[in-house]
């Protein structure tokens, strides 16, 4: 999904916007993401950029990954991006309590013909639904609910991911207010709180990446 033809790609200017604009201007999206995508809009259920995506779906091949859980389902955006860097008999599990993005998703995951057993809907909310999945199991968790869950969410992740797996967390610096010390606003405090469960486990190895709406990636130590 990378545009690599050359002639019509991009050059990479100078400055970070530019560059920004760059990584994302990079990545073509096939006809059933930009179709997942308009069911996204509709819904309100914003949905990770393309950069994002294409970066999940790298960290889903890098770790092979086989078992994956998504907090925050949307209309399946970011799930088609993981099931397609996935083993191919890899099964994603997602939860959302929205009905409706489930419905969505549904759509979109077999607009895309993925086959029906590598997915796992899971309807509730995010916090009763986690504590029932195994530790120490998954190979990737992408964590996009709410910015104010994201603590919760986060230790939730590190505890089922296996040793070597990657937890990804999304909208992760608040649109920049967790470096701005000022700001102790709840969704402020929920990211930088979210960043220093990581920060603070001396078995992750983690690393902010400044693609869409801000990326905080990490991985567990074998
Ligand atoms: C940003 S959207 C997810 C977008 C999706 N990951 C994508 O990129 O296509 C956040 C999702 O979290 C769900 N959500 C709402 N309330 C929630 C809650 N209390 N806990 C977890 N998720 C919630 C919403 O229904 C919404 O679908």
């Amino acid at each position: 999904m990378t545009d690599s033809s050359g002639g019509s790609r991009p050059t990479a200017p100078a400055g970070s916007a530019a560059l920004h604009d760059y990584a994302e201007s990079a990545i073509v999206e096939d006809d059933a993401l930009v179709a997942a995508r308009a069911r996204a809009d509709e819904l309100g259920a914003t949905a990770v950029s393309p950069a994002v995506g294409a970066l999940l779906a790298l960290l889903a091949r890098a770790t092979d990954a086989r078992a994956v859980v998504e907090i925050g389902t949307g209309a399946g955006v970011s799930g088609l991006w993981l099931l397609a860097g996935m083993a191919s008999d890899g099964v994603l599990t997602t939860i959302d309590p929205e009905p409706e993005h489930h419905r969505a998703a549904r759509l979109s995951f077999a607009s895309a013909d993925i086959a029906p057993g590598r997915t796992r809907l899971i309807n509730g909310t995010p916090t009763e639904v986690l504590p029932r999945l195994s530790d120490n199991s998954y190979d990737l968790v992408f964590v996009d609910g709410p910015l104010i869950h994201h603590p919760r969410h986060v230790a939730e992740a590190i505890r089922m991911l296996r040793p070597g797996g990657v937890v990804v967390v999304h909208n992760a610096t608040a649109d920049g207010a967790v470096a701005d010390t000022t700001r102790t606003d709840p969704p402020a405090a929920a990211a930088r709180a979210a960043a220093m469960l990581i920060a603070d486990d001396e078995r992750l190895l983690p690393v902010v990446i400044p693609l869409g709406a801000g990326v905080l990636a990490a991985a567990k130590a074998r």
